[in-house]
């Protein structure tokens, strides 16, 4: 991903990234792909919070329907996706990571990932909080949603966050590796596998898709969720002054 500063999913990013996983999908000579940061010590910033600030619902719903392709397309393709994890990745940059096959973690006590979005008073929609289940369990799930917690690397290797932490300049490599073990694997079994484990999961969110943009947009649009959002944004800039 290089997406300078910090590898935020804007809409247009979205949409390359996309149009990047349609490509190689359809390239039949591809099998795998390892999702991984060309941003120093950043993996993804998350959601572009300026796509959710300021902005007119219309642009919130065509914003938001990107943000669900992004997680379906993902969570359901049938290549082998592995994140190697070299910088922070916090919510939206988590929740990528977390519709990968495989994490693997650069360990470095800056880089902190989860599913942060009750600190910024937001909500993590249903399909985020189903994934993370689908990653983590329930009760662990439960913690780090309602705490908002990010967690440095050894707390996400024992929670289960990523499958493996390793030294920052193993993490290519260790993805390489895994990269390969996966696809040993006759592909055909383990792509009837990975839809069976996760289909149920992704059919939630296709049943209701326009309830959940609509909600999104209701949330978005509302004038507490604005000066949140603004606020955090603003303190974000501040933050260099
Ligand atoms: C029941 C109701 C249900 C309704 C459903 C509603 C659902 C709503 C859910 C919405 C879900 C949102 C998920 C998200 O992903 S929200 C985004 C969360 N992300 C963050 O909190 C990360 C914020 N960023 C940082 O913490 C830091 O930037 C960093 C990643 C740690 C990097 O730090 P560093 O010091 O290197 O860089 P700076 O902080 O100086 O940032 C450089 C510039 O980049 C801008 N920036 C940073 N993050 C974002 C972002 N996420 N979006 C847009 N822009 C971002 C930052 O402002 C700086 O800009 P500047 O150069 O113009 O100052």
């Amino acid at each position: 991903m290089r997406n300078p500063p910090v590898n935020s999913l804007s809409l247009e990013f979205l949409t390359e990234l996309l149009i990047s996983l349609e490509k190689l999908e359809n390239d039949k000579t591809f099998h795998g792909i390892i999702i991984t940061s060309d941003c120093p010590g950043i993996f993804s910033a998350g959601l572009d919070l300026t796509e959710m600030c300021g902005r007119d619902p219309e642009h919130y719903a065509e914003y938001w329907k990107a943000v669900q392709e992004m997680w379906l397309r993902f969570y359901l393709s049938n290549l082998v996706v592995i994140a190697a994890i070299n910088g922070v990745s916090p919510a939206g940059g988590c929740l990528l990571s977390l519709t990968c096959d495989y994490r693997v973690l650069a360990n470095n006590p800056k880089y902190a990932i989860g599913l942060n979005e009750t600190l910024l008073g937001i909500v993590a929609p249903f399909w985020f909080k189903d994934t993370l289940v689908n990653t983590i369990g329930h009760r662990s799930a439960e913690r780090a949603l309602q705490l908002g917690l990010l967690f440095p690397p050894a707390e996400a290797l024992r929670v289960g966050v990523v499958d493996q932490v390793v030294p920052e300049d193993q993490v290519q490599s260790t993805a390489r590796l895994v990269m390969a073990q996966w696809l040993d694997i006759p592909d055909h079994a383990r792509q009837l596998t990975k839809t069976l484990m996760r289909k149920p999961t992704a059919d939630r969110l296709l049943t209701e898709r326009d309830a959940d943009i609509q909600n999104f947009v209701r949330f978005i649009c509302k004038d507490s969720i604005q000066k949140s959002l603004h606020a955090y944004l603003e303190k974000l800039k501040q933050k260099k002054g």
